[in-house]
């Protein structure tokens, strides 16, 4: 497609449906070419001249037939009946005009361990494949029965010493078996016939359960694709790039949303090989197209959108918070709030509950941010006004602003009201819960659009469930976003809080703030005194400093860097609420232990509350 010479490929595997569904998708996110899995061919309706001339029309060229199984190390009658049924095979992929397949090692009780025989026999399926203009592409899976690491499948390769044949690399059995990489530098690009890529996170289980299900696109997992990919380039390797992603979720999801988020994984693994990879790499990855990742220096503004009367109301809350209500929008009955750098603004839009609606991020070029986000396939917003704006998976509006832009001009100045400044200096994240199905592609997303790189992932035991949560932040940590998601949702016992989001805002002297935001009658969330019995226990700090965390209803964490010191505010409705934070020495975290903690005391506070409003049972 966009670079000069990379082809870009997509596994029918990767996606739901019908071979039909999947090619569809496949083209319409822009890939180069596909492999066609086996299996999508057998059940599909279409004659073999039908599907060759489908992605003729989808400008998709077929680039593998796989896989095809266990052929290698048998016994000789085995090996003429897998002879013969490779050549139905070659029959196949003749009338398709595809011209490698994929042969992976086998795990049949017929083989040997035998390593001359391999050979052997796959070279004489090289020279019948030869006879036909088609090549082998022998792959080691990572659970093999013999042949599992490539560096076996590469020594039984030379050993078959034929033209036609070749390796497949799949960075799913490289990686996952810990194989040390470096070894596919001796591998002449030449004899490397085709390259699968797939990422996954780091679990410790039985491989091939976790290839076959848990395998994720380029930037969503554990795994470092980028010096794999770049390592299997530098050997001069010139085929396609292609994802081979078995994964229950997508197996599920719609196929063309799916393609759109593999097509935008490999457009940011290709960025990021040519921006850190050799010079000899680089010029390979043609990325030219892609327009810089933005450098944000801040957030311009939160928006929270409000259904109107009767729906909660974030004002009096800002209020209380300090917040200054600065100015209307006549147009769009949006209102303004501001305190130091945090602004806030409410937009009543008619339906729903309180929700974060669109982040507005500093980035000294908006355009070239919102042209890249667009080129990463994400769709347009008009909710940016004069900004240029895309939606992210989330359905949450990505405004890019110029630092200082004058975009608050559009408000009218509000009557002056009281001005009560509690110490907020600005927003320091934004802590959003995505669905389960949704999370690894929605934290892509918003890495990629706002060129963020990722923290480590924490997880937590909440009252109701494991809690998973990614974050991402830039290089001088202006923005900082934090991704939710319960690790699993089963049955009606877990109160339906279904998708919390919050707003954390900065303060230098979080104990002065709390002490400021009670006297306004801001309504702040009481932490029980356990809590402070076991910081007591664990950190040992002063007296004085944990009675007034006591008092103020502060929460406490540490790393290897500082110190976090925060506190929240009850629910507004059932979806948001506010935390205030103050960073000592470069903490880095976002005091995930203290979680669990807060999330008892909301689910507190509700009770209390739906007690308070239940009516008196007794008899008057
Ligand atoms: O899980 C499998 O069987 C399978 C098949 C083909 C591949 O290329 C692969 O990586 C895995
Ligand atoms: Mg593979």
């Amino acid at each position: 497609m966009d670079g000069p010479e990379l082809h870009l490929d997509i596994a029918t595997v990767c996606l739901s449906g019908t071979l039909e569904d999947k090619l569809a998708a496949a083209g319409a996110a822009g890939f180069d070419g596909v492999e066609i899995f086996e299996h999508d061919l057998v059940v599909s309706p279409w004659s073999l001249r039908e599907v060759r001339a489908r992605c003729a029309d989808l400008g998709l060229s077929i680039d593998l037939y796989q896989p095809f199984r266990d052929f290698e190390a048998v016994p000789p009658d085995v090996l003429a009946a897998n002879l013969r049924r490779a050549e139905r095979k070659f029959d196949v992929m003749e009338q398709l005009g595809v011209d490698t397949v994929l042969v992976c090692s086998s795990v049949s009780p017929d083989a040997v361990d035998d390593d001359d025989l391999a050979a052997e026999q796959l070279h004489a399926l090289a020279c019948r494949a030869a006879d036909r203009g088609i090549r082998i592409a022998y792959e080691a899976l990572a659970w093999g029965r013999f042949v599992n690491t490539y560096e076996h499948s590469w020594r039984i390769v030379r050993r078959g010493d034929h033209p036609a044949l070749g390796l497949c690399l799949d960075s799913f059995h490289v990686l996952s078996r810990g194989s040390d990489i470096a070894g596919i530098r001796v591998i002449p690009g030449s004899r490397i016939f085709f390259l699968q890529l797939a990422d996954a996170p780091r679990l410790r289980m039985d491989v091939l359960q976790w290839s076959r299900h848990h395998r994720l696109f380029p930037g969503q997992g554990a795994f470092d694709l980028t010096a794999f990919t770049g390592t299997v380039v530098a050997t001069g390797y010139d085929g396609p790039v292609s994802l081979e992603v078995f994964n229950d979720v997508f197996r599920q999801a719609d196929p063309a949303r799916t393609a759109v988020d593999a097509m935008r994984s490999l457009l940011l693994l290709r960025e990021d090989i040519a921006t850190t990879g050799p010079v000899r790499v680089r010029d390979r990855m043609g990325v030219a197209d892609l327009p810089a990742a933005p450098q944000p220096t801040g957030y311009a503004f939160c928006e929270l959108t409000t259904a109107g009367s009767g729906a909660p109301d974030p004002t009096p809350v800002l209020a209380g918070l300090g917040f200054v209500h600065m100015g209307q929008d006549e147009s769009s009955s949006a209102r303004l709030w501001q305190q130091g750098d945090a602004r806030i603004v409410v937009r009543t839009t008619g339906f729903g509950g309180v929700r974060i609606g669109a982040l507005g991020v500093e980035t000294p070029d908006p355009a070239v941010a919102a042209r890249r986000a667009e080129r990463l396939l994400a769709p347009t917003d008009s909710g940016g006004g004069a900004d240029p704006a895309v939606t992210a998976p989330d359905g949450v509006t990505l405004v890019f602003c110029r630092p200082g832009s004058d975009w608050t001009a559009d408000f009218t100045a509000a009557e002056p009201s009281a001005v009560h400044t509690c110490g907020i200096t600005g927003i320091d994240h934004v802590s959003l819960t995505e669905p389960f199905d949704d999370f690894d592609r929605t934290a892509l997303f918003y890495r990629a659009a706002l060129g963020l790189r990722p923290e480590p992932e924490t997880e937590f035991a909440a009252p109701f469930g494991l809690i998973r949560s990614r974050s991402a932040t830039d290089r001088d940590r202006r923005i900082r976003i934090a991704l939710n998601v319960a690790a699993l949702r089963r049955g009606d016992w877990a109160p339906a809080v279904p998708d919390p989001q919050h707003i954390a805002f900065t303060s230098e002297d979080v104990v002065a703030s709390a002490r400021a935001m009670r006297a306004l009658g801001a309504p702040l969330l009481d932490i029980p005194d356990n809590y402070y019995d076991d910081l007591d226990a664990r950190f040992a700090l002063p007296l004085g400093r944990l009675a007034s965390l006591r008092e103020c209803s502060v929460l406490y964490d540490q790393d290897e860097h500082g110190e976090f010191l925060h506190f929240y505010t009850h629910m507004l409705g059932s979806h948001l609420f506010f935390e205030v934070v103050q960073r000592i020495g470069g903490y880095q975290g976002y005091g995930a232990v203290n979680s669990p903690v807060r999330m008892a005391a909301h689910r507190q506070f509700r009770l209390t509350r739906e007690a308070a409003d239940r009516p008196d049972p007794r008899p008057r």
